[in-house]
């Protein structure tokens, strides 16, 4: 079954991050393919309940399945997710047709301003913490919840920590280059890998129609990202493990908690050899796959 090409639903979360995201995806289908679109904004389990830790929780599917089950039902043609919050597991009958070409992939550090190094840090992602550990051995985690203008505010403002880390990409698709109360430190791959499939849009469709969007979606990114994800495949974890894997045009940088940091050179042929690559590098880092 197809999608008619003359107008088409897209799903999109409702935060001011997911709308941007969905905007722009849409906008480029509307230039590349000359069709309509028309966003069809759900509340996931993870918008709703925000008082959850998502620590405890496990993120898993959380911000997605609702969007996934609109494209299983017919209601929508297209859904749009940040690729750091998509499963590697997918339901039957569903794919990620490609990507936009990824924004800025590292972690921005924001701290209060004037402060020499933070003594706490607000971030409920382990992979963060256990990263920013090495960085600060003497900083003390809290966990921190809410939408980007939130937890600038929590740190800026309300000084409920000296600190937290937020993606860049996030910060730019939302237009925030400073905030009051607040400096912003971009952090370099060798001190803080970014999540696999981090700063890529990620637009999945019935397995059916993907070949029709993979023709204007950015291929140097799903070859990353594809890479990255087989990473995670490998190792079985989800986003809410303390594992990091990011593939640049000639370096790999990898992360997780029982080795550390590591970077490797990476060649053309590797990056388009994915499982294989995968599965030679952790075998090399000392994994039993
Ligand atoms: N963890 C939530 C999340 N999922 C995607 C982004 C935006 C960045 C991206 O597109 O990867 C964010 C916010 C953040 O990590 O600061």
């Amino acid at each position: 079954m197809s999608a008619p090409l003359t107008k088409l639903r897209l799903a999109t979360r409702k935060s001011p991050l997911a709308l941007a995201q969905s905007e722009q995806v849409a906008a480029h289908l509307r230039a590349t393919l000359g069709v309509e679109v028309e966003l069809l904004k759900i509340v996931t389990t993870g918008d709703q309940r925000i008082e959850w830790s998502l620590e405890k929780q496990g993120g898993k599917g959380l911000f997605t399945k609702e969007l996934e089950d609109a494209l299983l039902r017919g209601d929508a043609d297209l859904a749009v997710h940040s690729c750091k919050d998509l499963p590697g597991e997918m339901p039957a009958g569903l794919s990620v047709a490609g990507y936009l070409p990824r924004e800025d992939p590292r972690d921005m550090l924001v701290v209060r301003e004037g402060l020499e190094s933070p003594a706490t840090i607000a971030t409920s992602s382990p992979r963060r913490r256990l990263q920013l550990a090495m960085l600060f051995p003497d900083a003390q985690f809290t966990e921190i919840r809410g939408n980007v203008d939130t937890r600038l505010r929590k740190i800026g403002q309300d000084h409920v920590a000296d600190a937290t880390v937020l993606a860049c990409a996030g910060l730019r698709r939302l237009g925030i280059g400073g905030w009051q109360g607040v400096e912003f430190h971009a952090l370099g791959f060798e001190h803080m890998v970014p999540a696999v499939g981090q700063a890529a849009i990620a637009i999945q469709t019935r397995a059916a129609d993907a070949a029709r969007f993979a023709a204007v979606l950015d291929k140097r990114t799903s070859r990353f990202v594809t890479l990255e994800r087989a990473f995670q495949a490998a190792l079985g974890g989800g986003c809410q493990t303390a594992f990091a894997a990011h593939a640049t045009s000639d370096t790999l940088w990898f992360y997780h908690h029982e080795i550390g940091l590591r970077s490797l050179p990476l060649s053309d042929a590797e990056i388009d050899a994915p499982v294989e690559t995968a599965r030679t590098l952790l075998t090399h880092f000392g994994f039993k796959l």
